[in-house]
């Protein structure tokens, strides 16, 4: 099959090899130094899926109409990124009689709650899906990928269970990687933030998420924000879908635990990701100089916290801290990240 995958960074460079090395004919887009390292000695994949060096198509933009595209920028990028590519995924029209569409099926691979929404509004003719990762993948540097936790990916789209064409696209990636069908997804890219309430603090302290999940202080700080963020969930009528052994129940009994015992949660995430040491993508961002995710991670809480009445001070303090290392290029101390922290609230 002709995969095309937007966006060869860390998780589309992972895929891509992944499926190249499964038979697909891969092609991808980046910018760059990245560009210029996949065309000259393709994708070097390590770590927990094994090696692989994938020689695959590289441009800025698609060359050819694929059967099925993932798109793997950051979710401030993904607009740009799909609108540059629209000439060689759009459709013209819904299919009589079958009710499908005729534009390149999408699946949006990304963090935050926005993204299959995003290629839904550019690709009005497109079946749209999320793919919801808990694989951590570093790259960085051009041309070399490195998955520092291997594991099962989810597939799905709205609040039901998993359809028909979920359950088929989820056959093809998983020839190349393990895939789940998700039902309610809306529900699990939910949960799948909660989750990445762990992307900030390392991206602010330049700690690995182990690190900091190890550091009592950063630790509490960490279980406040995802304790906030699984409250505005509640307040704004989410059923949290289940992912990784974290279910609605689950998530509902830690929004009321006291801090002593939520941090449990943090710490069992910490155990799941193994030793090998991740900076998690945000502060892979910060080390290239470039932009971070982080309002759409913990920027979306605040947002959603502010629509639902709930207050959210250790998420938008987060947001501004990981603007401030944005702008300034330094992290800061645990000790300095944690008195901030606690001025806002
Ligand atoms: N890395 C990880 O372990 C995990 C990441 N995620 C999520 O997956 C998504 C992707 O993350 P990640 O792989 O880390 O991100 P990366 O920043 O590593 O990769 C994104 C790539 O997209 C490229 N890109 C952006 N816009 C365009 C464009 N218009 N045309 C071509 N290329 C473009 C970027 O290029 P440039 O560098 O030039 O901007 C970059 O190489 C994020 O939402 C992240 O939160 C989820 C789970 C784990
Ligand atoms: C789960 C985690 C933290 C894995 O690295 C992630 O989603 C990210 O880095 O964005």
């Amino acid at each position: 099959m002709r995969i095309a995958v937007i966006g060869a960074g860390a998780l589309g460079g992972t895929f891509a090899a992944l499926l190249s090395r499964a038979g697909h004919e891969v092609e991808v887009t980046a910018r760059g130094a990245q560009l210029s390292a996949i065309r000259e000695r393709g994708i070097r994949l390590s770590g927990g899926f094994g090696v692989a060096n994938a020689r695959v198509a590289a441009s800025e933009t698609l060359s050819a109409r694929p059967d099925l595209v993932l798109l793997c920028t950051k979710a401030q990028d993904a607009e740009e990124a799909l609108v540059q590519n629209a000439a060689a995924l759009e459709g013209a029209a819904a299919l009589d009689g079958g009710g499908g569409l005729d534009g390149v099926p999408v699946i949006v691979v990304q963090n935050g709650l926005d993204g299959v929404q995003t290629a839904e509004r550019v690709l009005p003719n497109s079946e749209c899906f999320g793919l919801l990762v808990i694989i951590a993948a570093n790259y960085t540097t051009p041309g070399e990928v490195r998955v520092t936790t291997a594991a099962p990916s989810y597939l799905g789209r709205g609040t039901g269970p998993a359809d028909a064409e979920t359950l088929r696209w989820r056959g093809v990636l998983a020839e190349a990687a393990p895939v789940i069908a998700q039902s309610n997804f809306v529900g699990a890219q939910w949960t799948k933030l909660i989750v990445n309430m762990l992307n900030g603090l390392p991206a602010i302290t330049g700690l690995t998420v182990q690190e900091v999940v190890a550091h009592r202080g950063l630790r509490i700080a960490l279980t406040r924000s995802m304790r906030e963020a699984v409250q505005v969930g509640i307040a704004s009528g989410v059923r949290f879908g289940s992912l990784q052994r974290l279910s609605d129940a689950r998530l509902r009994l830690f929004a009321h635990m006291p801090l002593w015992l939520g941090q449990l949660l943090p710490l069992s995430m910490k155990r799941r990701m193994g030793n090998v040491p991740n900076l998690g993508s945000t502060q892979q961002s910060l080390r290239r100089g470039q932009r971070t995710e982080i309002d759409y991670l913990n920027g979306a809480v605040e947002r959603a916290g502010l629509v639902a009445g709930v207050a959210t001070p250790v998420n938008a303090a987060i947001t501004a801290l990981v603007h401030e290392v944005e702008q300034s290029g330094e992290f800061l101390s645990a000790a300095h990240a944690i008195g901030r922290i606690n001025a806002f609230g």
